[in-house]
């Protein structure tokens, strides 16, 4: 084997995005279960924005994330159970409850400019003795020197990995591995490097293939890709990949592969598909975590979710900002009522 990475698998955090928070304690049961038989080493569980994150703007839990974190470690034999938190959305009474419930990883994520407002939760996860992992969000739309500044502010704030975060699904393959290759060289033996992807354009599994040969160590995915958009980097496809390249994952291919489709599909709502809104976001460079918020805009307001999301490409608008595209769709619609009142 040439390289060794671990795996983290987000189904239960960024499929929280697919299944608009639904999740109940018994599916979160069942799928560390076959995750974790599956020789999956890291388990991320939290409400798709992170701890916090249950609420009118991004859409309230069906179950509190905390009893799902704690349902996570018990039903976890060797897995590690890890939670996202995004500062301002969660804070770090957060943190320490989701510690005291046996959590063993925290991720916190801020968008790829703002990496100063993570110092302090960095900080305090250390204190609590987590595992600590740093995400850059939409990492596509700043070039591999400005990420790589950010990666050290992380690093220095006691950040044990940082990810480039591909929220958008945006990057395509060399956009990755030179992102990658410039967090390796500037954080040298500080932290490992992560990867992140997204479907939006059909490339989580070779952008993840690119990341590792570029030095990330860390690799997230989610089986039967069940992810925002058009879903993560699946899993099983990644494994059964890795394994034919020579990567060690120490996920068990047929496992996980069963798994997916066994137990993680059950759970699911639908497939996450690379459709027309899902294709538009990676082309356009949108936050993946946009989808289902567009879609209820564009069905309410009778608009194209499409164009919603083209035009919050344009605006560069990003995570936090879920509001603002009722006001484009609103937007849209006011302007189409304009066309055919100037017809008629
Ligand atoms: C809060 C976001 O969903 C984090 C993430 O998974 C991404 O940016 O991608
Ligand atoms: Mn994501």
């Amino acid at each position: 084997m040439t390289h060794r990475i671990r795996i983290t698998d987000s189904s239960l955090r960024d499929g929280s995005h697919a299944k608009q928070h639904q999740f109940t304690t018994e599916q979160v049961r069942d799928v560390v279960a076959a995750l974790d038989g599956a020789g999956v080493p890291v388990i991320e569980v939290t409400h798709g924005d992170g701890l916090g994150g249950s609420s009118f703007n991004y859409g309230f839990s069906r179950t509190p994330e905390q009893e799902l974190i704690k349902t996570a470690v018990e039903a976890a034999q060797r897995a590690k159970i890890a939670f996202l938190m995004l500062p301002g959305v969660g804070v770090k009474d957060d943190i320490r409850a989701a510690a005291d419930g046996g959590a063993a990883i925290c991720r916190i994520a801020t968008h790829c400019t703002e990496a100063d407002v993570s110092v302090q939760h960095f900080g305090l996860a250390r204190e609590l003795g987590l595992e600590t992992v740093g995400f850059l969000m939409m990492a596509h739309s700043r070039p591999p020197e400005a990420l790589a500044g950010q990666a050290r502010i992380m690093a220095d704030a006691g950040c044990q990995c940082v990810y480039v975060v591909d929220s958008a699904g945006a990057l395509v393959l060399e956009d990755t591995s030179d992102r990658i290759a410039a967090l390796v060289t500037e954080l040298g033996d500080d932290a490992q490097v992560g990867f992140h992807g997204h479907e939006n354009l059909g490339l989580g599994v070779a952008n993840s293939v690119l990341a590792v040969r570029a030095g990330a160590t860390q690799i997230d995915g989610s089986t039967r890709r069940f992810g925002a958009g058009a879903g993560n980097t699946p899993v099983e496809a990644f494994v059964a990949v890795a394994e034919k390249l020579g990567i060690a994952t120490g996920v068990d291919t047929m496992k996980i592969i069963d798994a997916a489709e066994d137990v993680v599909r059950p759970v699911m709502d639908g497939e996450c598909l690379l459709d027309r809104l899902s294709l538009t976001m990676g082309y356009a460079g949108v936050y993946s975590s946009f989808l289902k918020h567009a879609d209820r805009a564009a069905a309410k307001y009778g608009v194209s979710g499409a164009e919603i999301l083209v035009e919050a490409g344009r605006r560069n608008l990003i995570g936090g900002q879920e509001d603002q595209l009722i006001e484009l769709a609103v937007d849209l619609a006011g302007r189409g009522a304009d066309t055919e009142s100037r017809a008629s």
